[in-house]
């Protein structure tokens, strides 16, 4: 294999050739002598006559190979002060029996089973069962509030919902039953059942309709792999679009597994036996990817960390984990290493650690400051890799593909397209602009395996969020542009989507919220820049006509109020902490909220306003407000 330039150029000229080679890494119980269905574009379809089954991939492979005792997940959690490990032969065992479980409720293919866990190896244990059985997992971050877990139980129709009793966030403990019956309750849809995982740290009350963890899989006889198409989805995993319904992004199996292999070894250069620790969440796509079916499928081994990067006890948690495992690639969000630079600036905690093992850091999941990047790398000496990529694409687009070569660093950019990916940057009319010209990021179709092919029972709707904007291109809602070099600078969403600590969040979804309150006329939410998370939300209301907001304490009561109403609505993690209350908003002539201008105010980066702007008056009344003046 050649460098970089050489690899891309192989997935370009030969594009069904690399791709075919790319799957071979994997046991298909029916192997593609295709690669790509082009036949409906945008639908796209990877190894469309292909047959596998994903999870005996990422499992009983290994275990057939020899490696059955070799580990292939590390549960590490502070916060309840236990550590576990689990050989490929425990994990497939566990798996089989709680696939099996699943089976005896009623799961079959092509089911759908709603996955609510917080990060204990049980989460990784029921999407692997799902894929076993072909059955296709929806697993909801379980930072989100009952509502938002209502919207996706509609929304996916499972059969079984899994849960626990409880999720751990620093030292309180998070019941995760009564979130689950209040969400069950709003759902139009009613799971036949749901699966409770009993915790030590608090026990749920189990009705009717709940099943014990323990006593299913005890009574459950062990259930094979089931192989499907390549084509059929192993996910749906929602994201935040711009109005408060999120977007089922579907995921294939074949595909998906193809290209997650491929990564392994050529983007985070982790191979058999070597361990990744990805610290995210298995509710986002990074988990999805990195924690469970990536390291997996290449026969690595994972750790599962359950725990924050400061607090759970301190901020040598990641060291310790690094140390202990021997870690040889570490993935986390720019987020975290800004709360370890925040709480531990000089990097003590890193002395008495052995880290000679760790190779690389990638960071991804938002925007990773050059400040950051700059700590980072001089703390640990290692290459920092900063990679670009999104629920949608499911793997990273743009990268610096350590596993082929390093190629050299540029601060603020994620370095270079990934093989499969043609990433352009284009002007409003859709033509190209020249380096260093700033523009909407596109990717130019076909893309890569692994991708989503459309939106959960929603063709239309991935044809209007994506497709549309640019015929023949993906419209990634991030803006940026490309350097004479050819590497990509992704400088934010184009879109009302905000970024807060690596949680990708819908400044629409907490506008319905506040709308809702009875006092409210109108509002607008905007991410503004935030030292520590990225982006934080800030919200603006104007009151209706008739509420006495003179009253006295009338104005903090509201915006207390308002504040509770997303964290119950949305979940603590909308982190929307500061509501004003304003007298109008600034709109354009055709009614649209100028939300991009009240952004650059309170962000200090005054621009000019666009000409459409209504009356600017409105703009000026409300710069203190945006400034915090
Ligand atoms: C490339 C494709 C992608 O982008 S996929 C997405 C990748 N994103 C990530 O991996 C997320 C990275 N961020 C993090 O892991 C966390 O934000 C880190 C850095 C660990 C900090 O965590 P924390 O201190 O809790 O802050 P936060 O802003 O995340 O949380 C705000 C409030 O929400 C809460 N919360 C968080 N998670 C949960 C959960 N699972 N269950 C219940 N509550 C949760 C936090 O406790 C916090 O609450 P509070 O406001 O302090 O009361």
């Amino acid at each position: 294999m050649g460098g970089y330039e050489d690899v891309f150029s192989a997935s370009v000229s030969d594009r069904e050739r690399f791709w075919l080679d790319a799957a071979a890494a994997l046991d298909w119980h029916k192997a593609p002598a295709r690669a790509l269905d082009d036949s409906r574009p945008p639908f796209y379809r990877w190894f469309p006559d292909g047959e596998l089954n994903v999870c005996h991939n990422a499992l009983d492979r290994h275990v057939e190979a020899g490696r059955g005792d070799q580990a292939a997940l590390v549960y590490d959690s502070p916060v309840t002060g236990t550590k576990s490990v689990y050989s490929y032969r425990r994990l497939r065992d566990e798996v089989a029996a709680f696939a099996g479980a699943l089976r005896a409720l009623g799961v079959g293919t092509g089911d759908r089973v709603v996955i609510y866990m917080p990060m204990v190896p049980e989460a990784a244990v029921a999407m692997l069962a799902c894929a076993r059985l072909g059955a296709v997992h929806s697993v909801v971050f379980g930072g989100f509030a009952a509502r938002e877990l209502a919207v996706r139980i509609d929304d996916a129709e499972p059969v079984v919902v899994v849960s626990a009793s409880c999720g751990i966030e620093g030292s309180r403990v998070i019941e995760y039953k009564p979130l689950l019956d209040a969400a069950v309750g709003m759902a139009s849809h009613n799971p036949a059942k749901n699966v409770i995982l009993q915790r030590p740290q608090a026990q749920a009350e189990l009705g009717e309709h709940d099943v014990d963890w323990a006593s299913s899989c005890a009574a459950a006889s062990p259930a094979d792999p089931v192989p499907v198409k390549s084509t059929d989805p192993l996910y749906v995993l929602y994201t935040s679009g711009t109005t408060g319904k999120p977007k089922g992004v579907v995921r294939d199996s074949g595909g998906y597994a193809t290209a997650l292999t491929w990564s392994m070894a050529n983007v985070y250069d982790v191979g058999p036996g070597q361990t990744l620790f990805t610290a995210s969440d298995v509710g986002w796509v990074v988990g999805h990817s990195y924690i469970v079916y990536a390291p997996l499928l290449a026969g690595a081994t994972s750790v599962l960390y359950e725990g924050k990067p400061v607090g759970t006890p301190d901020a040598g948690q990641f060291w310790r984990v690094a140390s202990e495992y021997g870690v040889r690639s570490m993935f986390t969000a720019p987020t975290a290493f800004r709360a370890l630079k925040k709480e531990d600036p000089e990097g003590a905690f890193t002395r008495g650690y052995d880290l000679s093992k760790l190779k690389y850091l990638f960071l991804a999941g938002e925007r990773l400051d050059p400040e950051t990047y700059r700590w980072a790398s001089e703390l640990l000496g290692i290459p920092v890799i900063d990679h670009w990529w999104q629920t949608e694409t499911g793997w990273p687009i743009v990268a610096n593909p350590a596993g082929i070569e390093l190629l050299p660093l540029k601060p603020g950019s994620p370095t270079k397209p990934l093989p499969g990916w043609d990433i352009q940057v284009l002007d409003g009319d859709g033509k190209p602009v020249p380096p260093g010209t700033n523009g909407a990021i596109v990717a130019k179709l076909p893309m890569p395996p692994g991708a989503l092919p459309t939106l959960w029972n929603d063709d239309e709707r991935f044809l209007s969020s994506y497709m549309s904007a640019f015929e023949g291109y993906y419209l990634t809602g991030d803006g940026g542009y490309l350097d004479e070099d050819g590497y990509l600078y992704v400088m934010g969403r184009t879109d009302d989507v905000i970024n807060v600590a690596g949680h990708r969040l819908s400044t629409g979804g907490m506008e319905e919220v506040l709308a809702s309150h009875p006092d409210v006329a109108e509002c607008a939410v905007i991410g503004v820049a935030d030292q520590l998370k990225g982006q934080v939300p800030r919200g603006f209301v104007v009151l209706k006509s008739g509420v006495d907001a003179a009253a006295e304490g009338y104005t903090s009561r509201l915006q207390a109020e308002l504040v509770q109403l997303v964290r119950d609505q949305v979940g603590a993690v909308a982190s929307l902490k500061d509501v004003a209350v304003v007298t109008a908003l600034p709109k354009t002539r055709s009614g649209k909220i100028l939300r991009k201008a009240m952004r650059n105010i309170a962000e200090g980066t005054e621009e000019p306003v666009p000409s459409t702007i209504e009356d600017p008056a409105v703009l000026d009344a409300l710069r203190p407000a945006l400034r915090k003046e």
